[in-house]
């Protein structure tokens, strides 16, 4: 595993063709051009083969899924897999409601996804153990993370990202944690968003070594957190989310070796 890929992700600006959620869409947007990827939405059937090809990856994310938006969804990533584009999948609230469970299960059954990346209540019910998932947030649930993040990455032969206090990232067979962080993040909606969006746009640097690519998304955006809660005297929301796009415009791989705990 490479910071590098910080640089070279800076280099090359990579498209991330993002199906995003109506809740968080400006900051995905903002947060990937911040770091210096080039963010592009659309939820238009028509245009996904001229969308998959000009992008470098795709991040499906499901939070206001309508019908035909999850039609789109699942012509997008057939045709992500046909271009040889990494595919990020982010099943939000799949633990909390059934409907969205069913279509993450059809979605991964239709096409081959490169990461999952959702937090403890989302990866547990795709992984058909027991979690007490509420709404868009982990929950209460109990369990040994990195079995359940292995038990999903396994049964979908993908990488997988259970984020989290702690993030644990796994193919399977390795595992990886990222520890760095700040409780800031679960005071803005949609942190999680931003985080599945910039594993694909390392995905889009680094295709052939996905699991390098999530670890480095992982400790970049967890590091770029922990230094803007590094410099705050109070817990502030507004201004950490604001702070934050600041910061992955401006961290530089010196600053997030220095401070990173990978292990
Ligand atoms: N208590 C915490 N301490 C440190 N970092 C955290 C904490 N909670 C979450 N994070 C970080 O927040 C980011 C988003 O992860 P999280 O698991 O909260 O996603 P999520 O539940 O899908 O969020 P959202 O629904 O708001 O998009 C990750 O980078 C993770 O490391
Ligand atoms: C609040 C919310 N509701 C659906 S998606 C979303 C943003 C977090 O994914
Ligand atoms: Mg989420």
């Amino acid at each position: 595993m490479t910071l590098q890929l910080l640089n070279t992700l800076r280099d090359q600006n990579p498209i991330v063709f993002n199906i995003a959620n109506f809740v968080t869409v400006q900051d995905v947007a903002n947060g990937l051009n911040a770091l210096g990827a080039s963010p592009i939405m659309s939820a238009e059937v028509q245009e996904a083969e001229s969308m998959v090809q000009i992008a470098g990856a795709v991040c499906i994310n499901m939070g206001t899924l309508t019908t035909q938006q999850v039609n789109q969804m699942a012509v997008v990533g057939k045709l992500a897999n046909q271009y040889h584009k990494p595919v990020v999948l982010d099943p939000v609230a799949v633990g909390a409601v059934p409907y969205r469970k069913q279509v993450a299960l059809d979605l991964l059954d239709k096409f081959s996804v490169d990461v999952i990346r959702g937090n403890a209540g989302e990866i547990a019910a795709l992984a058909d153990i027991d979690w007490q998932a509420k709404g868009i947030d982990a929950g209460a649930g109990q369990g040994d993370v990195v079995e359940i993040a292995k038990r999903c990455a396994q049964q979908f032969n993908c990488c997988v990202i259970l984020s989290g206090p702690t993030d644990v990232i796994t193919d399977g067979k390795r595992v990886a944690k990222v520890a760095n962080g700040t409780p800031l993040f679960q005071l803005h909606v949609g942190s999680g968003d931003l985080l599945s969006s910039i594993v694909a746009a390392f995905a889009a640097v680094s295709p052939t070594a996905i699991y390098d690519a999530a670890q480095v998304a992982c400790v970049v955006l967890a590091g770029a957190g922990e230094l803007v809660a590094s410099q705050m005297t109070a817990a502030r929301p507004a201004t950490f989310a604001i702070d934050l796009i600041d910061r992955l415009s401006l961290v530089s791989v010196q600053e997030i070796q220095a401070i990173a705990k990978l292990n």
